[in-house]
């Protein structure tokens, strides 16, 4: 495959690393300072665009692509307000959109897990929730957008949750989302249910940034012969 890696900060370059083992050419690197470079290619050159930016850049970058027709896979979190927009414009243009608040396997388990035992809980008043993600000093968006999807595994669970908040005490209509930020922390997140007399609690450590890149290069090979808005759950089936 032919890579247009759009970001190319600690996820573009461990991105990078994984594709070449992987046999994949990276065509171009665009970053802060070569917008142009993006403007300038065309879907001939490129087979796909792996889209690791920042929460301010991500919505027009992948509107160049779609307008291009290059089929995306995205990581950047903090800009999902647009991802509806996203979402009509790829089936209008008949392109490609992957996306995923994050693309390690175990994670994605982990999702499945979390709306399980949300199911079980749910019957259970006794148990209030406690979500919390850590993550490094770097990080732009808060909470995490894995934290979102876990916050909403949660909600369709439970009848009486219709909103998450961020580092608030949460009305009972909420689940509250608690975010640290710590040293050189990859991703690290839990949910606990507390009751009176005990404690339930699963959580997640990434020890790298390798499964989200791993996930993103495998998902950039998966949507070679396909169309549409596509995301884990579609590829993990
Ligand atoms: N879905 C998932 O599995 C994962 C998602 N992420 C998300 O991916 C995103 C990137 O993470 P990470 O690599 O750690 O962040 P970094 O800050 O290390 O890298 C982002 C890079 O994008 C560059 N950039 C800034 N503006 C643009 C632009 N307009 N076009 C292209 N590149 C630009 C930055 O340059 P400069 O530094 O000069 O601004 C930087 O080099 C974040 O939103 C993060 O939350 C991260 C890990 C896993
Ligand atoms: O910014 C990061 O680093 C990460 N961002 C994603 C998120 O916001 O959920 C995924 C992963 O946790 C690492």
């Amino acid at each position: 495959m032919k890579i247009v890696l759009i970001g190319y900060g600690k996820m573009g370059k461990e991105i990078e690393r994984l594709a070449l083992g992987r046999g994949h050419s990276i065509v171009a690197k665009i970053d802060v300072d070569n917008q142009a470079d993006l403007l300038n290619l065309s879907a001939a050159e490129v087979d796909v665009a792996i889209e690791f930016s920042n929460p301010a850049s991500a919505y027009a970058n992948i509107l160049t692509c779609i307008h291009k027709q290059i089929p995306v896979v995205c990581g950047t979190t903090g800009w999902l307000e647009k991802k509806a927009e996203v979402e009509t414009l790829t089936q209008e243009m008949n392109s490609t959109f992957f996306y995923a608040s994050n693309y390690s396997i175990g994670v994605n388990l982990f999702f499945r897990l979390n709306k399980r035992l949300a199911q079980l809980m749910a019957p259970h008043k006794e148990y209030d929730i406690y979500t919390n993600e850590i993550h490094h000093l770097e990080k732009k968006d808060s909470p995490s957008g894995t934290a979102i999807t876990i916050a909403e595994g949660i909600m369709e669970a439970y009848a009486t949750k219709d909103k998450w908040v961020n580092n608030e005490i949460p009305a009972a209509n909420e689940v509250a989302i608690w975010s640290q930020r710590e040293s050189i922390i990859p991703g690290t997140h839990t949910v606990k249910y507390i009751s009176k007399v005990d404690q339930i609690e699963i959580t997640h450590e990434a020890f790298s940034r390798e499964g989200f890149a791993l996930g993103a290069v495998i998902a950039a090979e998966w949507i070679q012969d396909k169309k549409g808005v596509l995301g884990m759950d579609d590829m993990l089936k």
